[in-house]
């Protein structure tokens, strides 16, 4: 095997946490290697958070679905990275292509070649999982990564899985004239937050015709002559021409050689990391960012992480507080969710005060003519603070930003309820329940 350099650091995966860390401590005048096997700029950039919202832009224009495949392939740059990996060369980052490998404390294989390092920053991602349902490997399938690579309009779509991903793209193939289908297993649409959201994104998709298989898993799926029929648990049938598996992600941590660092692993969880985003090992310096940590697993949260390796490569001392990252669901209406949902307070024993409010009461509504939504606001009642949000309602990704800020900054009740918001805007419906919880505490 041939011998190369000794770097100071490599970061393992070149995607939004890989490029962040990389690019910052090459400026910084380290020494550094990115691994990647794909394409440097990642999951995020390519096949997921550019790729679906710009789908979701053009269904909401009412563009062709060629315009819309045309406008996805030119913002993802068709999926090319030679741009991108230039301009971290002039960084002075060192691209190694290939699939990297730990082989020994400080030794890293990459396609053959073994280099040496001092920091290893793992930022590998996360892949889909597919639900070993019974004749489900011998049917061609779409993850969301080859869904958003192709031109390919399915006369007959079923999507398994009822969370961000599949909502997200029910509502693109819905929208563009696909007969879509969408088999969840728990009972209603994104199962992790307030019920409320996922209703309100549900009546959304059935008024686009999208058919809601709800409380039901697939059990079985086997080839027709024309097409794919689906067997559900609950007795029901579907038939397709492809399937969209949604069934959620898992960190990519195995068969990289991180059992000769001392790191523990298990399939399905992340690699474990500390409030600094160091990660436990018997030897070296290790840090992780991003979906492999299985934290909180968005690109802004990669990028949050990223930052803070970096700062803690560079000799700062910086720990992470993730009470306030928003988990946004980009669909009409917009599904938007920051700190404890009501499920995660009863997990913790959190005594919740719930105040919420309708957005058709806003005199934005009216003139938007869309009364669709509300919001629903968490304080737990010991420490009389905010620590929680939901929103289901036209470009909440936007106006429910200040509750992110409240939450993180911890802001009094007394100092939220004395905010002034423009009129008319989809923001005045914070107002009533915060005076609400206000009153109530
Ligand atoms: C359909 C979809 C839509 C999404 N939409 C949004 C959104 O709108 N907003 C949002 O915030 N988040 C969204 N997400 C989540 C977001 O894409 C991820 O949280 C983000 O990409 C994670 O970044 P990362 O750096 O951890 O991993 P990635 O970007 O996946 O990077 C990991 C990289 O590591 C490489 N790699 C892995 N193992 C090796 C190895 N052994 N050797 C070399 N290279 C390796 C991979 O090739 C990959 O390029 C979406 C996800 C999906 C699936
Ligand atoms: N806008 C965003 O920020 C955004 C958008 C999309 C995805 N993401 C990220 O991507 C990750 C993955 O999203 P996802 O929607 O794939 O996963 P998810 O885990 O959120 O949802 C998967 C759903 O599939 C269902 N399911 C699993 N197996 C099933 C089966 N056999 N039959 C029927 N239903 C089944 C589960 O009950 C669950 O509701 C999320 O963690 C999210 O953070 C973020």
């Amino acid at each position: 095997m041939s011998q190369n350099h000794h770097y100071d650091a490599v970061v393992l995966g070149g995607g939004t946490a890989g490029e962040l860390v990389a690019t910052g401590l090459a400026r910084a005048g380290r020494d550094v290697a990115l691994v990647e096997n794909r394409l440097v700029g990642g999951e995020s950039r390519y096949f997921a958070c550019v790729p679906s919202k710009s789908l979701l832009l053009s269904a909401r224009r009412g563009e062709t679905w060629e315009m819309a495949v045309a406008r996805r392939d030119a913002l993802t740059g068709h999926r090319a990275d030679e741009r991108i990996v230039a301009g971290m060369a002039e960084e002075g980052v060192t691209v190694l292509r290939g699939r990297g490998q730990v082989t020994a404390p400080g030794r890293i294989e990459v396609d053959g070649a073994e280099h040496g390092f001092g920091d290893l920053v793992l930022c590998t991602g996360s892949e889909p999982v597919i639900p070993p349902v019974d004749g489900l490997a011998d049917v061609p399938l779409w993850t969301s990564d080859g869904a958003l690579a192709v031109p390919d309009l399915p006369r007959r779509l079923v999507i398994l899985g009822g969370g961000p991903v599949g909502c997200e793209l029910a509502q693109v193939y819905a929208a563009f004239g696909s007969q879509v289908a969408v088999v969840e297993a728990s009972g209603r649409l994104l199962t992790a937050e307030a019920p409320f959201a996922g209703e309100v994104l549900a009546d959304a998709l059935r008024r686009m015709g999208v058919d809601l298989r709800l409380g039901a898993a697939l059990s079985q799926v086997e080839r027709k002559e024309s097409g794919l029929r689906l067997w559900l648990s609950d007795g029901g049938t579907l038939d397709a021409d492809r399937i969209l598996v949604a069934a959620g992600r898992r960190p990519r941590v195995e068969g990289l050689g991180l059992e000769t660092l001392g790191v523990a692993t298990s399939p399905g969880h992340g690699v474990p990391v500390d409030e600094t985003c160091r990660v436990p090992s018997s030897s070296g310096d290790v840090w992780a960012a991003g979906d492999v940590t299985g934290v909180a697993r968005t690109t802004h949260a990669a990028r949050y992480q990223a930052r803070l390796v970096l700062a803690n490569l560079l000799g700062e001392h910086r720990a992470a507080d993730y009470r306030a990252i928003p988990r946004v669901v980009y669909t009409t209406p917009t599904v938007y969710a920051v700190g404890i949902s009501p499920k995660q307070a009863e997990e913790l024993g959190i005594d919740l005060l719930t105040a919420g409010y309708d957005l058709a009461a806003t005199a934005r509504a009216a003139v938007e003519a869309d009364e669709r939504g509300r919001v629903e606001l968490y304080a737990d009642r010991s420490r009389g603070l905010l620590i929680g949000a939901a929103a289901a309602g036209l470009y909440a990704e936007e106006w429910m930003s200040e509750i992110a800020l409240a939450i993180r900054a911890e802001t009094p009740l007394s100092v939220l309820t004395d905010v002034v918001h423009a009129f008319p805007t989809y923001g005045e419906s914070v107002e009533a329940p915060l005076r609400e919880l206000a009153g109530r505490l």
